[in-house]
């Protein structure tokens, strides 16, 4: 974990990442259009967005290309648990999305986790939850059996 943590992205314009779904759109003309008023960062969107899909991340960069440490370390974490059909928004293809995630959750950093609807916290959470057995309980509740539990299990029949 620690190596991947470290491991600096390559620098790459990313598009908006996922699967159809993308953050707010493209405009993003200089000025354009207030928080609040409906844009990508409006409270009103981003309680659709989280409510959207039960795994909801807000990263720098996207999960194939992580453009900074601390959202990588959120990626390989779900992948640790197999997770890998999550919505991921790209914060740095949108600054209205970039400050309004914060606003929204009162936290100050990306990235940012969202567990059906609901916000868990940064990455230092979520290692936190990966460390102690929790994510695994949170992922139970949503319906998604973690890949280590399948680990382990092969490891104690054997
Ligand atoms: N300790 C934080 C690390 C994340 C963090 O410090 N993020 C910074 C640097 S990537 C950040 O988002 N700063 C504000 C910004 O870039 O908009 C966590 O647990 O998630
Ligand atoms: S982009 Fe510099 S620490 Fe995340």
């Amino acid at each position: 974990m620690s190596g991947s943590l470290g491991r600096a992205a390559a620098t790459a314009a990313s598009a908006l990442l996922r699967w159809g779904r993308g953050a707010g759109g493209g405009l993003r003309g200089p000025g354009v259009r207030a928080a609040g008023s409906g844009g990508s960062g409006s409270s009103e969107h981003l309680d659709a967005l989280v409510k959207k899909d039960k795994v909801v991340v807000f990263l720098k960069g996207t999960p194939e290309q992580p453009q900074c440490g601390f959202s990588n370390a959120v990626v390989q974490i779900l992948r640790l648990h197999g997770v890998h059909d999550y919505a991921a928004y790209n914060v740095l293809d949108d600054p209205q999305l970039r400050q309004g995630i914060k606003d929204y959750s009162n936290w100050p950093t990306i990235p940012q986790v969202y567990l059906n609807g609901e916000f868990v916290g940064g990455c230092d959470i979520l290692l936190q939850m990966h460390q102690n057995g929790d994510l695994v309980e949170e992922l139970k509740k949503l319906g998604i059996r973690s890949a280590l539990l399948d680990d382990t299990k092969d490891q104690d029949s054997k």
